[in-house]
């Protein structure tokens, strides 16, 4: 596993959260290249590859609780839940912590909360359009994804496509899941796709998330 000096975890500076900020409102999507650090990139990178390699990842589902269910038809990854665990994952939700603290900064979202979890696209795999949360059932507000793989070639497959927010079939970016690409967007109204990869695809998913408990109900995370 790749050491990782801890003077790396580059905090995220206003040149990069301005512009962030800025395309968030504008169109609702923002890519970043080389947004995270390089060699915090390949620690996680490291990390993802040697949990695929022990079997230690899970099939990824759809749907929350009592309605999650396996669909490899609409989705072919393999997760693991960040939990703290190692030192480069503490980076990364550090430096998500300084992001979510400048959204609801400059743009009063509430977010109180984030998830993420590794994802692994083995050859072939893709997940199919979709939006990451359902109006009325506020949960996930802002959207991430922060590519791991070293290098990808251009024929590689795997990208995310993005659609336009008031015209679904009009796709208005292709992202490269190229390390330390950094992809963020509104979680209910940007619908996106990963195209069938050819190479195995390493990334993070994350959500920024506001406290939906609705009626007493507990809004489960998961
Ligand atoms: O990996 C990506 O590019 C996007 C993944 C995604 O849409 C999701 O996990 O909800
Ligand atoms: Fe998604």
């Amino acid at each position: 596993m790749t050491p990782v000096n801890s003077a790396l975890a580059a905090p995220l500076d206003n040149d990069k959260l301005a512009p962030l900020v800025d395309a968030l409102v504008e169109c609702g999507w923002f890519v970043g290249e080389s947004f995270i650090d390089a060699e915090l990139c390949q620690a996680l990178y490291d990390e993802l590859m040697t949990l695929a390699a022990h079997d230690a990842l899970d099939a990824a589902g759809i749907g929350r609780g009592k309605q999650h269910s396996l669909r490899r038809d609409i989705r072919g990854d393999a997760i693991h839940w960040l939990d703290r665990e190692t030192l480069p994952q503490r980076q990364y939700l550090a430096t998500m912590g300084t992001l979510q603290h400048e959204l609801n900064q400059a743009l009063y979202l509430g977010l109180f909360e984030f998830e993420a979890h590794f994802a692994h696209y083995p050859s072939g795999a893709f997940y199919k359009k979709h939006v990451d949360s359902f109006q009325g059932r506020a949960n996930r507000v802002v959207s991430t994804v922060l590519y791991l793989n070293p290098d990808w070639p251009a024929n590689g497959g795997g990208e995310m496509a993005l659609f336009d927010i008031s015209d679904p079939e009009r796709e208005v970016a292709r992202i490269l899941p190229r390390a330390g690409t950094f992809a963020c967007f509104l979680s209910e109204t940007v619908p996106h796709e990963v195209l069938p990869t050819r190479l195995p695809r390493a990334s993070i998913a994350g959500w920024f998330r506001r406290n939906a408990s609705l009626g007493g109900l507990i809004d489960p995370a998961r």
